[in-house]
Parts: C-alpha cells; sequence; structure tokens
C-alpha cells in the first residue's frame, strides 16, 4: 500500500501582473460553487463587471505582497511540504501540494501522484472551516479529475478540521508567542461568505438570527458561520480569556450581504469602546496569503491607526510550524 497526502488550498495568480491576475480570478470567480447565481448571470458579472473592475486592484495588492520567492500562499505551502516529507517514515505517506485555481493544478498533481504507482490518496482541503464555495468545490474538482487515474483506488477526504484538538493547539499556541495578555482585545478574523451561501446549508435557519455565536447550534457541523465560532470558543477557552475579551468579525467581503460583523466595522467599534491595542487572529487561513498580510496585517493596521488606535498586530498563521506539520500528521491519519 501506496500512500499520498494531497495539500490543496485556494491557489494564487503565477505572477504580481496584470494578466497573470485576470487569469487568476478569472478562473476562480467562474466556479459556480463561489458565484452561485444562474450561468448567464454569473458570465456577465464575473466576466464584464467583477474581473474587469477588480483586476487592476488586485494586481496592485500582488505586487505589494510579492516576495523574491513568490506568492506567501504558494512558498509556505511548499515548505509545509517538505516538512512533512522529511517525516514520511512516520507518517506513512508522500505530501504534494495542489491548488485550487493557477498552479500546481489539481489534474496535473494527481496525474504525479498516480503515475509514481500511489493505491491510497488522502486529501487535505486547507480550510479548517467547512464551506460549499472551498470545501465542496476542491472536493468536486478532485472527484472530476479522478476519474482517468490507474492507481488511486482508495481515496479519503478529510471535510474540515474546525475543531480538531491539535489544529486549535498549534494555533493557540501562535497566540502566545504574542503576549496576548498585554492587548486590549483579541479578534478573531474570519474570511467572509456571502450569507446566502451558509443560508443554503440549513434551509430555514437564517444566518443573521441564528444564535451560533452563543453555542454550537443542532443544525451546525456544516455551517461555516458556527464552526467560525465554535474554533474560536475553543481557542479562547484554551488561552483562559473570558467573552469580554475577544470578538469574532468577518473580513474579505465583495458585498454588503456577506456574513457580518465585518471586520473593519468591528476594529471601529472596538475602538469606540477604547481598545486601542488589538491582536488579530484569523483561523480561517492556514498560510499567509493576501488576506492576512495585506488586508489585516496593512490595510486594518494602518485604518484603525488611522483612527486613533495605538496597536494592531496580526497572529502569524501556521505556515510551516512544527505544530502544524504534527497536527496534520494526526489530522490525517
Ligand atoms: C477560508 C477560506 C476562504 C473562503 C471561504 C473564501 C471564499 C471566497 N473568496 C472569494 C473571493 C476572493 N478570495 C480571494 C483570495 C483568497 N481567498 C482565500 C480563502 C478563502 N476564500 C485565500 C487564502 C485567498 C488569498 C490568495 C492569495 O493569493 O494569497 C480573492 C483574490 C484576491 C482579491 O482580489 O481580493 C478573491 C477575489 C469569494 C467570492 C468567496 C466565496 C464566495
Ligand atoms: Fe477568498
Amino acid at each position: 500500500m501506496k500512500r499520498a497526502l494531497l495539500l490543496i488550498n485556494i491557489g494564487t495568480p503565477e505572477k504580481p501582473e496584470r494578466e497573470a491576475v485576470k487569469k487568476y480570478l478569472s478562473e476562480f470567480l467562474n466556479d459556480e460553487l463561489v458565484i452561485d447565481i444562474p450561468w448567464l448571470l454569473r458570465k456577465i458579472l464575473v466576466n464584464l463587471i467583477i474581473v474587469p473592475f477588480r483586476t487592476n486592484k488586485s494586481t496592485d495588492l500582488y505586487k505589494r505582497l510579492w516576495t523574491e520567492d513568490g506568492s506567501p500562499l504558494l512558498v509556505y505551502q511548499n515548505k509545509l511540504v517538505d516538512k512533512l516529507n522529511q517525516r514520511g517514515d512516520e507518517s506513512g505517506f508522500t505530501t504534494y501540494s495542489a491548488m485550487r485555481y493557477g498552479s500546481p493544478s489539481i489534474k496535473d498533481v494527481l496525474w504525479e501522484i498516480d503515475k509514481s504507482g500511489c493505491d491510497e490518496l488522502i486529501v487535505l482541503p486547507m480550510y479548517p472551516q467547512y464551506a460549499t464555495s472551498t470545501t465542496l468545490s476542491t472536493e468536486r474538482a478532485v472527484n472530476k479529475m479522478l476519474k482517468g487515474m490507474q492507481n488511486i483506488n482508495k481515496v479519503r477526504f478529510v471535510k474540515q478540521f474546525y475543531n480538531h484538538p491539535d489544529f486549535i493547539e498549534a494555533f493557540v499556541s501562535k497566540i502566545r508567542s504574542y503576549d496576548y495578555r498585554n492587548y486590549d482585545h483579541i479578534l478573531f478574523s474570519y474570511h467572509g461568505l456571502p450569507d446566502r451561501q451558509v443560508n443554503k446549508l440549513h434551509p430555514g435557519v437564517k444566518s443573521h438570527t441564528c444564535s451560533c455565536h452563543k453555542e454550537f447550534p443542532l443544525h451546525g457541523k456544516e455551517c461555516y458561520k458556527a464552526t467560525c465560532y465554535e474554533t474560536t470558543r475553543l481557542m479562547a477557552a484554551q488561552l483562559g480569556v473570558d467573552n469580554n475579551s475577544y470578538s469574532v468579525s468577518f473580513q474579505s467581503r465583495l458585498s454588503n450581504n456577506w456574513l457580518s460583523p465585518f471586520t473593519d466595522a468591528m476594529l471601529e467599534s472596538l475602538l469606540k469602546k477604547g481598545k486601542k491595542k488589538i491582536l488579530v487572529v484569523a483561523p480561517s487561513f492556514v498560510t499567509d496569503c493576501l488576506e492576512t498580510i495585506v488586508e489585516i496585517g496593512w490595510e486594518y493596521e494602518s485604518h484603525f491607526k488611522s483612527l486613533g488606535g495605538e496597536k494592531l498586530q496580526l497572529v502569524e498563521s501556521l505556515n510551516e510550524s512544527d505544530e502544524w506539520v504534527q497536527a496534520i500528521i494526526n489530522i490525517t491519519n
């Protein structure tokens, strides 16, 4: 039995240049699970409005984000794969990296895994909290590409790990390294989703009126919002911080009909309450990327300071930390 572990994240442009960013955005946003509206409407909205209007702004952001080695999302994931492969004898699998959009593509990497004679595949979408636009989209893409494979005959998907003790502990250990008691407040900022996508998973229960911010609801197992709040409660309990010392918010919205409270509005409201030193944790991202480094670390930070805030510190993500390597081995075994 030869086993492979495939880590799949969202993807990033090949270069921080207009054409490459346009290609990436176009592939990403034309996914029917990402912009989940009728085909014709999606084609018009994505290709005639969102992509043409967003490409320049995104290109500027990617230019600022880019490092000598490339886009952080890809660089960190490659480092993580190297570390996991150093522990291959212990874990019992060879680890590979693919991206849902762009490269390395799921198709190319699956061919490579199949050619190596691997018969068992474990797929780890790099999203702690399940969402149709990320996890399900990844699962469908893998299943589609698996059709022509010769050797892979057993496939296992890790659906989510929002409450896995080793994931929680790996993040908590990062938070601890920031001397969190010296901040006025901890903000847990998650990637947002259209309300519509959250509501679809539990018809009859609206995300705005649900009580998942207080306790895990019965309908919650696949509810992105409920799992974000549960991840937060578990981390807060490990840190020993009380309910008044932290908040939850959602970032990266494309419209106002996305999960709220929004991170920018939350920061303003915290400032009004006299919270001038904020530690921001982003537990929907296991790898630092545009959304953590630029959006939180630079944009929210400068906005917060321009309003009179003293300090906004982003907690570095799990990236290729040893705790995360161990957590992945435990989550997937
Ligand atoms: C928790 C993970 C993520 C969810 C859920 C998610 C949903 C989602 N995202 C968009 C639109 C964009 N996301 C973009 C970047 C981006 N998104 C995630 C993760 C999740 N997205 C990551 C890790 C990244 C960073 C990639 C990188 O290169 O570093 C972008 C591109 C950047 C930009 O222009 O802002 C878009 C666009 C939608 C529409 C969506 C759910 C419907
Ligand atoms: Fe996103």
